[in-house]
């Protein structure tokens, strides 16, 4: 039987990538760079499997059949996989199976909400990509492989690879020169964790791919930031990432992401991607960032927020200010549901009602109403895909998606 699994993470991005050249091949306006969230708690797993029975290529998310639009993006990168699998292994060693004829099937399961701004499309095309490699069994490496997953989806290129990813917009019409490469791997800087604020979690009104082409036709500040702003954003980032400097880092973070949302603001018609919430998370980490930048506290930032084309917001942080960060918010955002400890940060009683630095104005937001936040996911930084075992497949014998609770 010809069949593989792999597991791919999501990325959460500290550049931000917003704006296409080529809307057909995913070209950006300009590069990104993102962190590679750990896959323990947030993944995409995905099933490929080619067989001379099948009679076309059928792919399942989440149990539901979807439907491959000839020329859509689905179809496109199992395309280009087949196309990948006759040049550099049919065509090379002409014992190896014609997998690039048959059709496949592929089913896909994310273990947290699709489409709600997580970055579902990005660890979604990392993992098809992935699988479909390891099932055509081959050579490329990852930066190779992120050319196909960029044209499923821009962002989906920096999860083919773990730690501190860069994706580099490239120049030339074809696009070969726009893809993922790793800054430093998450053993560089295992230090650096995440805290998901998950302030929605239904569809978004702004698709990012509608909404960055409206950025593009016009916004005057976004051709600024292309030529102005990100190039040294970029160098500076991946230099305070090397030096392992969180102050650096977490200083551009939060600059880039408020651009990132001014440009949307920018658009005609504006798009609003966060909500009050969003901004009083926002003001909460300001006020934490300020006291910490004082003298004598160590004059250096503990905590960098960063918002996608939604409300949700993630923040990092060195591992050792995150169990404060966690009291903080839920101080501000009550918690409904019980914290899922994955670090065993807290006892058996809980989050508690959280306890303030020296001079921390409590004013600078109010008490939300218990559900305005309604989870914290904690993570951190993590690897690449992983290619799984047979036991993990989610297609049965059949041919067909597996009902799982991933
Ligand atoms: N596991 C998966 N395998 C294949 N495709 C997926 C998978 N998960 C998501 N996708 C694709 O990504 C789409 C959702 O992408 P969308 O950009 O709307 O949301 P998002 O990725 O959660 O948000 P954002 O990219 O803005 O952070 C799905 O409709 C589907 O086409
Ligand atoms: C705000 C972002 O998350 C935008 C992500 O856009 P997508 O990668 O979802 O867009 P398409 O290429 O059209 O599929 C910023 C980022 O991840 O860099």
């Amino acid at each position: 039987m010809f069949i593989a699994t792999t597991s791919a993470p999501v990325n959460i991005a500290c550049i931000k990538y917003w704006g296409k050249r080529d809307t057909k091949l995913i070209l950006p306006t300009n590069s990104s760079l993102s962190v590679t969230l750990d896959q323990d708690h947030l993944r995409s797993t995905t099933t490929s499997r080619a067989d001379a029975s099948f009679t076309k290529d059928r792919l399942w998310l989440n149990g539901v059949e979807e439907d491959i639009k000839p020329g859509g993006r689905m179809a496109t990168c199992i395309a280009e996989m087949k196309r990948l699998r006759k040049e550099l292994v049919e065509n090379v060693d002409t014992s190896a199976p014609t997998l690039s004829t048959l059709f496949v099937h592929i089913a896909s399961y994310n273990n947290f909400p699709t489409a709600a701004g997580l970055a579902s499309s990005a660890s979604g095309f990392a993992a098809l990509t992935a699988s479909l490699a390891a099932l055509y069994a081959l050579p490329s490496p990852p930066t190779e492989l992120s050319l196909i997953a960029r044209q499923g989806s821009g962002s989906a290129c920096r999860s083919l690879m773990g730690g501190f990813v860069a994706w580099n917009a490239g120049t030339l019409d074809s696009g070969v020169d726009s893809h993922a490469v790793q800054i430093a791997a998450e053993t560089h800087w295992p230090d650096i964790h995440a805290l998901i604020c998950v302030v929605s979690d239904t569809k978004k009104g702004t698709s990012s791919t509608s909404g960055m082409q409206r950025t593009v036709e016009t916004s005057p500040l976004l051709q600024h930031r292309i030529k102005h702003v990100v190039p040294q954003r970029m160098k500076t980032i991946s230099e305070a990432i090397l030096a392992k400097d969180f102050d650096r880092f977490a200083e551009i973070t939060m600059a880039d992401s408020n651009q990132f949302h001014a440009v949307c603001l920018d658009t005609s018609p504006p798009i609003f991607y966060m909500n009050d919430v969003s901004r009083a998370i926002i003001a909460v980490i300001e006020e934490y960032n300020r006291v910490a930048l004082l003298p004598e506290n160590g004059g250096k930032r503990k905590a960098a927020y960063t918002y996608d084309a939604g409300p949700n917001a993630v923040i990092y942080a060195p591992a050792a200010h995150i169990k404060e960060i966690i009291s903080l918010i839920a101080h501000f955002f009550p918690q409904q549901e019980t914290f899922k400890d994955p670090f065993g940060l807290f006892g058996p009683n809980g989050i508690g009602t959280g306890s303030f630095a020296a001079g921390f104005n409590v004013n600078v937001a109010k008490t939300w109403e218990t559900g305005a936040v309604k989870s914290l996911i904690h993570t951190k930084v993590g690897d690449g895909p992983r290619v799984l075992g047979q036991a993990d497949s989610v297609l049965g014998q059949d041919g067909l998606p597996k009902s799982l609770q991933l």
